[in-house]
């Protein structure tokens, strides 16, 4: 077999398009063994048509995916798999339990019944028919078939909406357990802190292209701006004024103060208010880092255009 021990999972120079819409334009895009990759992206940029070719659902127009180094229609490469997709449709009538079975049943060497529901939380609906449970026990039963063939590679396509806290941090806490053991996940979420807390590896996507790929702190290093709080008796109109600061705002008694200059201002400020108290500096968030690359790339895009034109 030709699997590449550093990639489960692969597209390589992918484009896709449907009729007038270009889903995805040369792509490229590893899986690696033991790791937790997150694809990030607004709505429709390209993440849901990038998980369909990794599966073999769609066929790229020009490039390759490959799924453990063979085609991703090939039953040697889908029975290494697990998937939890947004679209899923499960038979209602079926018991939580004969579901479990008849999908553990295609797997060569699948996880105990009691073994897959406990990694999901779902012990108390074995009995129950998938048809009568909420949309969120619904979405730990699909996380359970998901896992159950003791898959190496776990795709997982926006797993926890509808998910109320508890079972959200469950399901993560079942993603980490996994990672833990050797297996490989794609996770796409809309959730931000969901990628902060379990992300090996991030890839955004923005308009088919992939416009960052990297850990979640090097995602965040590319924002310069940090944040800077603290009581003060200087007025924000004061602060605005000063070099290198990009926002001030007054909140909850405290100026709220954003910069890509934070020692040059902290100077300034302590200098300036003998009494100043409660200081804090924050660098950016993943939110703030994903707004900020993928404002960018719509802003290339409209530059583009307007060339092109
Ligand atoms: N079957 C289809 N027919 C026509 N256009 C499609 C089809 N599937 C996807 N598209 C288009 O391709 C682009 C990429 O869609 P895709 O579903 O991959 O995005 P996504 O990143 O998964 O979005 P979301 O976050 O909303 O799930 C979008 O412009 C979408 O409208």
């Amino acid at each position: 077999m030709n699997t590449s021990a550093s990639c489960v999972a692969a597209l390589r120079g992918v484009s896709k398009r449907y009729g007038r819409v270009q889903a995805l334009n040369d792509i490229d895009l590893e899986v690696r063994p033991g790791e937790l990759l997150a694809a990030l992206g607004p709505n429709g940029a390209g993440k849901s048509t990038s998980i369909a070719l990794l599966l073999g659902l769609i066929r790229p127009d020009r490039g390759r995916a490959e799924l453990f180094g063979l085609d991703p229609q090939r039953i040697e490469a889908r029975r290494r798999i697990g998937v939890m997709l947004q679209s899923a449709v499960l038979p209602l009538t079926l018991r939580v339990r004969e579901l479990l079975r008849l999908t553990a049943s295609y797997y060569p060497s699948p996880r105990s019944l009691a073994d897959s529901a406990t990694l999901a939380g779902i012990e108390d609906l074995l009995d129950r028919p998938y048809g009568k449970l909420s949309g969120g026990q619904q979405r730990r039963v699909q996380f359970a078939l998901a896992l159950c063939g003791r898959p190496q590679l776990l795709f997982l396509d926006e797993p926890t909406v509808g998910m109320d806290i508890d079972a959200r941090q469950r399901l993560w806490a079942a993603m980490r357990a996994l990672v833990g053991e050797g297996y490989a996940v794609v996770l796409t979420t809309h959730y931000l802190e969901e990628a902060e807390a379990l992300a090996d590896r991030v890839s955004v996507m923005a308009q088919g292209r992939v416009i960052h790929e990297g850990t979640v702190d090097d995602l965040r290093a590319r924002v310069a701006v940090k944040r800077i709080r603290c009581v003060t008796s200087l007025s924000s109109d004061q602060v605005l004024a000063w070099p290198h600061v990009s926002e001030v705002q007054q909140r909850d008694r405290c100026l709220h103060i954003a910069t890509p200059e934070a020692e040059t201002v902290v100077r300034q400020l302590l200098a300036a208010d003998a009494d100043l108290r409660d200081l804090e500096v924050q660098r950016a968030g993943l939110a703030e880092a994903f707004t900020e690359l993928t404002r960018d790339a719509e802003a290339a895009r409209t530059d583009d255009e307007r060339e092109v034109a």
